[in-house]
This record gives structure tokens, C-alpha cells and sequence, in this order.
């Protein structure tokens, strides 16, 4: 494969990446409304622990780095809280 085709290749992952995240995104804002409408608060622990130990248990099973990507789901986590809190 040359250099341009792998580059096409990483082109075509990002863009499916960025795909994943805005459905992780929209996902986790239905998750929003309805937390809201039962009164619950926006940050739930034990989910997010749930959340981070499958992150770890994914890297492991993918043979990249667990650091790397828990740290990624931490900022994902920390982005929905921003924008629940936001829209409350
Ligand atoms: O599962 C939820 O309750 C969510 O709001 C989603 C999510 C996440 O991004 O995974 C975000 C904030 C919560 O503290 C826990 C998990």
C-alpha cells in the first residue's frame, strides 16, 4: 500500500471516530432529558466507573494502550456532564 492510500485509509477512521462520538453524543443527551424528567442528577458514579472499566477491558482486548483510552472516555464523560449540566 503506498503512503497516500494509508493516509486515505486514517482519513476514512477519523471520520467514522468523529461518526461515534456524535452518536455517543446524542445517545447520552436522550439519556439527559430522561434523567431529567425523573428528577435524577446528571452525574451518575457507578455508571461511569461501569463505563471506564469496559474502556479498559476494550483496550486489552484491542492491544492498545488502557491509559489512552480511558483518559478519551473521561473527556467524553466529562463533555456530556458539561452539557447536561448546561441544559438543566
Ligand atoms: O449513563 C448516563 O447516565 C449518562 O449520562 C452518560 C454518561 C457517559 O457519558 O457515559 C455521562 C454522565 C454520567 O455521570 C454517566 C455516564
Amino acid at each position: 500500500m503506498s503512503l497516500d492510500e494509508l493516509r486515505e485509509e486514517i482519513r476514512t477512521i477519523d471520520r467514522e471516530i468523529v461518526e461515534k462520538i456524535a452518536q455517543r453524543t446524542y445517545v447520552a443527551d436522550t439519556i439527559a432529558q430522561v434523567k431529567a424528567e425523573r428528577d435524577l442528577p446528571t452525574t451518575d458514579e457507578e455508571q461511569e466507573q461501569a463505563v471506564m472499566d469496559r474502556a479498559g477491558e476494550n483496550a486489552e482486548r484491542f492491544d492498545v494502550d488502557a491509559n489512552l483510552v480511558k483518559a478519551m472516555f473521561r473527556l467524553l464523560i466529562e463533555l456530556n456532564k458539561v452539557k447536561q449540566r448546561e441544559s438543566r
